[in-house]
């Protein structure tokens, strides 16, 4: 079975125009990268998985079960949601007192709480803050308190809205060891990403969302691959994929390493 389904999925505010018009998505445990110009309907995309918003028409199952047959704090102990303003998630006077709220409220019992919360800290690296005011902290370690929040709740299905706004390459490695620390254990991630070398370097599958429907989906370095239809959903190519393409290289590139060895590999054969 499939962590979720969506099925002709079709969304509009009242009032608004139809933002999501006729969705088909099957998800399983690969990491998944949704990328789309701003207002294309990302954010309102992962909402409807989570629960908050309903389909005005179609079905999203989750685990098998439909959201307009389960509630909000019911579907809380299969999918977390980290916002993309911590300040949206973020309501209590300590670390500690914040990431555990998740847990408890899912009904996980206190020493199982204690635990994860506590492990949850550590994978985020604020295991010495426990005691801190998260608005006594930076933005970045106030977002990383919001995915310790969802982690602490061990949930099948985590979702990340914009991850990566405001961390350095420290918080980006971090959060980059989390998603393939999860994926590695058969959990979902789909997170939505601005930054297009983040999801090159670190999503198996890439989701493009543009005029209300998926107009690319497939392993990353096949959408990536396709530069002319990412650059027609008004998206850049990863910064080091551009390189190769301008140096007339046939390969796609997702990471530096990648292009360095290929690099060295091609001028030592040169020399020969
Ligand atoms: N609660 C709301 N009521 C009415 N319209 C809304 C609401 N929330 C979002 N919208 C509108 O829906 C459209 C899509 O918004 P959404 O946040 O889902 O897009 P997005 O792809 O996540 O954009 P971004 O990349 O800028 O975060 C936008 O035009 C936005 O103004």
């Amino acid at each position: 079975m499939n962590l979720i389904d969506v099925q002709n999925l079709h969304f509009s505010y009242p009032e608004g125009i139809e933002l999501l018009k006729g969705i088909d998505l099957a998800f399983d445990h690969r990491s998944t990268a949704i990328i789309g110009q701003n207002g294309a309907g990302k954010t309102t995309f992962v909402k409807l998985l989570k629960g908050l918003l309903k389909p005005v028409s179609g079905d999203i199952l989750i685990n098998g079960v439909n959201t307009k047959e389960i509630s909000v704090a019911k579907l809380a102990a299969h999918i977390g949601l980290v916002f993309q303003n911590p300040g949206d998630q973020i309501f209590k006077s300590s670390v500690y007192d914040e990431v555990i709220f998740g847990p408890h409220n899912i009904g996980i019992p206190e020493d199982e709480a204690d635990e994860s919360t506590k492990k949850a800290l550590i994978e985020v690296g604020l295991e010495n803050k426990v005691n801190d005011n998260p608005y006594d902290l930076s933005f970045s370690e106030r977002k990383l308190i919001s995915i310790a929040s969802i982690l602490a709740m061990n949930t099948q299905i985590v979702l990340l809205d914009e991850p990566t706004i405001a961390q350095d390459d420290y918080g980006k490695q971090l959060i980059q060891g989390l998603v393939r620390k999860l994926e590695g254990e058969g959990r979902l991630v789909i997170s939505i990403l601005h930054d297009m070398d983040f999801v090159a370097e670190t999503f198996t599958r890439t989701l493009v969302f543009q005029n209300g429907k998926v107009t690319m989906d497939n392993d990353t370095k096949s959408v990536f691959s396709q530069t002319e239809a990412v650059r027609r959903a008004y998206l850049e190519p990863p910064h080091v994929t551009q390189l190769g393409n301008r140096l007339g290289y046939t390969e796609t590139y997702l990471t530096a390493e990648q292009f360095v060895k290929d690099s060295l590999r091609k001028r030592e054969e040169f020399k020969q």
